[in-house]
């Protein structure tokens, strides 16, 4: 058999708490040891769309829903070309996946990337410990006999805060995705964005060019888009200095402006309008989330740290906040007035969660329209 025994393995977080689990997919000779904040997420499903999702590089995945594994993966579902959490810690792991359409099972799949699993955990206690005490740094390794040795090198590894991640998953060259009927050229400034907003935008008759996090506006503008989309990605929005400028050109010119989750963070701080790191993040496919403008709710994916700052984001009088999450009064979207760009905090292309934001797009393509 591929797996043998399960090894023992440790999940330790930087407040010294320690929560033991075994792993299903550490080479039995070596030890193996991963750093990265710890977050969780809620959802009941689509935990290849989570792993794959490059707005987690750099964190410790873990899943609140009981049984992970169990349908395999596929490789039409991932958000990006590989896993990029950088662990999983979950309750029960299932080694015998069963589903017509999948092609590879979780633990051939994250193995592939070198990625350690640590089960059988408490991870209702975990979770708890999480959502009490915030977000942390957090290591997963084989090595239970040195808790004190890799405490230490815990407390040698950077904060979330502060920390700049798109170099990691952005593009390294812009590539074109155009359809024959394309209508709307949309420049895509990826910081790490997932497949499935390209994919809504292709649905909408977009010609897209997906440019590295670190082109210029005028680079940008010299293939002559008709819009720009700032993507979702990783770490905190405050170091990414040249996606800030992008946003605040863009508004200066009036060129028609969409940002989703990152998006909205990088905007904001275009509009000198400060985020935040939040206490635990908002990690789940039913946030309720309220449109302001229709009065209606939206049950949304979500995927966040980091927060525009509320009160001012109240405060300014640049923007028309547009959507509320419903749990915590937290700005989920907002448009700049007189101005063509909106963001949200959320995710309306979903993969995974439910499609009752996929308005967004069309929106986004209606704006251009006008313009
Ligand atoms: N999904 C995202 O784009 C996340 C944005 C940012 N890294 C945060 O954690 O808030």
């Amino acid at each position: 058999m591929k797996y043998q025994q399960k090894k023992d393995a440790v999940v330790l977080l930087e407040d010294g708490s320690v929560f033991f689990g075994k792993t299903p997919n550490a080479n039995s000779s070596e030890v193996q040891t991963s750093f990265g904040e710890i977050c969780f997420n809620t959802g009941m499903t689509g935990y290849q769309e989570i792993f794959t999702d490059p707005s987690y590089f750099g964190q410790i995945m873990v899943t609140t829903n009981a049984h992970i594994g169990n349908y395999g993966t596929n490789a039409d579902e991932s958000e990006s070309n590989s896993p990029k959490i950088s662990g999983l810690v979950c309750k029960n792991f299932s080694m015998f996946p069963s589903r017509v359409n999948m092609d590879k099972s979780l633990v051939d799949f994250l193995t592939e990337s070198n990625l350690l699993v640590v089960s059988d955990v408490d991870t209702r206690a975990l979770v708890e410990h999480i959502r009490e005490n915030g977000a942390m740094n957090a290591v997963i390794s084989t090595e239970t006999n040195n808790i004190e040795g890799l405490h230490a090198q815990l407390a040698k590894q950077p904060s979330m805060k502060g920390l700049g991640l798109a170099n990691q998953v952005s593009t390294k060259e812009i590539y074109d995705l155009f359809n024959e009927t394309d209508q709307t050229k949309v420049a895509v400034l990826d910081l790490g964005v997932k497949q499935n907003i390209l994919r809504n935008l292709k649905k909408r008759n977009c010609s897209l060019k997906v440019f590295p996090f670190d082109t210029s506006y005028e680079e940008l503008m010299s293939w002559k888009p008709d819009a720009l989309f700032i993507s979702n990605g990783p770490g905190d929005p405050e170091p990414l200095t040249n996606a800030i400028q992008i946003a605040k050109k863009a508004i200066e010119e009036d060129f028609p402006l969409f940002g989703i989750c990152l998006g909205q963070q990088i905007i904001s701080l275009a509009l000198g309008i400060p985020t935040e790191k939040m206490h635990h993040g908002h990690r789940g496919i039913n946030h309720p989330v309220l449109n302001l403008q229709t009065g209606k709710g939206e049950i949304t994916s979500q995927n966040h740290g980091f927060v525009v700052e509320k009160s001012a984001a109240e405060s300014s009088d640049l923007i028309e906040i547009t959507h509320k999450h419903l749990n915590d009064d937290s700005i989920a979207g907002f448009k700049v007035k007189g101005k063509p760009c909106f963001c949200v905090q959320y995710h309306p292309e979903a993969g995974p969660g439910p499609n009752d934001a996929t308005y967004l797009f069309d929106q986004f393509i209606d704006m251009i329209q006008k313009k």
